[in-house]
């Protein structure tokens, strides 16, 4: 693949937030296009060194040629690899401690406008939607085989759906009359499933069913919980963690994760001085998340959900 057309998003925000060391050990758990590695490696001199991670297979080939200078200059590793096995894939790489990690979730523009991914409702193709190609669950199985409680509450847990119960017992009553297998087929049955007088606001029908079913197969906030835990632990003192989200779920488990870190749980009433013992790990550098500026929310559709929230290590 020659061309890979992502936009980064808080491109400068995120790796700043970092406060990239020269001769540092950094993460970049997301590869995707390549821009935060790349932001991420002009900041790297000799003796520092980036991991970045993918779980998809094109964007590991894309960035192989595309930044092989970096990777032959001893600078950039890169690791095929779902970052809920941070630590494994990393310490077999020998690497035990790192001075910052970046995450920018979701999928990139790439896998979503390649129909054959099954990632869009305005594409034709089978339902697919796995970010990891060797990955055995998919879109198809999700929709045609999950007991219908289950689809009730991955697509009002995942998707924030409203009308769960109408459009799960509407892919029921299909499928039982034959297997649902393409993106517009799916998009289609929750469309109308969805009361006609909701259908004329608020974008695509088809939006939230499609992000639910997408988390589910990912398996995307499990997987980032995990990481995000292991990466509390692998950053050393000084080390910072900058994730952007996309989506209000992920957002809060970040946000959630984050204060638990940064506040002292369970502080008994009545003590004058807190001892340096109980005081956490952990610093927020910013009380609000980051939110994209005005032109890059003018020139970059993606932006408009998207959120930079950085925790910091401190002792
Ligand atoms: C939004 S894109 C990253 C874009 C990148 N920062 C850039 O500037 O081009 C997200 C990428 O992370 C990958 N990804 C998402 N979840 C992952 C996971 N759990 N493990 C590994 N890679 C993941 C996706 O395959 C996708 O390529």
């Amino acid at each position: 693949m020659s061309e890979f057309n992502h936009i980064t998003v808080l491109l400068n925000e995120a790796v700043d937030g970092l406060k990239v060391k020269p001769t540092g050990q950094y993460v970049d758990a997301t590869l995707g296009g390549g821009g935060h590695t790349k932001a991420i490696l002009d900041r790297l001199a000799d003796g520092g060194h980036l991991y970045s991670f993918d779980q998809d297979q094109t964007a590991i080939n894309y960035n192989q040629t595309n930044l092989a200078n970096y990777i032959d200059d001893g600078r950039l590793t890169l690791v095929k690899s779902n970052f809920r096995d941070l630590s494994e894939a990393l310490g077999k790489l020998g690497v035990h401690k790192i001075d910052g990690i970046v995450y920018d979730l979701g999928v990139s523009s790439p896998q979503f406008d390649d129909a054959k991914r099954g990632f869009s409702y305005n594409h034709d193709a089978p339902l697919d939607m796995r970010m990891d190609q060797n990955q055995d669950l998919t879109a198809l199985e999700v929709v045609n085989e999950w007991p219908y409680k289950k689809l009730i509450r991955i697509l009002s847990r995942y998707g924030e759906e409203k009308f769960s119960k109408q459009i799960a017992r509407s892919i029921e009553r299909h499928r039982e009359e034959q297997p649902i297998e393409t993106t517009l087929q799916l998009a289609e049955i929750v469309k109308n499933a969805i009361p006609a007088a909701t259908r004329r606001h608020g974008g695509n029908p088809a939006k939230r069913s499609f992000q639910a079913v997408r988390i589910a197969v990912n398996d995307e906030l499990g997987s980032l919980e995990e990481s995000l835990e292991q990466a509390l632990e692998l950053i050393d003192v000084n080390g910072r963690i900058s994730v952007i989200t996309f989506q209000s779920l992920e957002d809060r488990l970040v946000k959630s994760m984050f204060r638990e870190k940064t506040t002292i749980q369970d502080l008994p009433s009545g003590i004058p001085v807190i001892p340096e013992e109980m005081k956490p790990h952990y610093r927020l550098i910013n009380r609000k998340p980051i939110l994209p500026n005005q032109q890059e929310l003018e020139n970059n559709r993606r932006a408009h959900s998207a959120k930079l929230r950085i925790i910091e290590k401190i002792k």
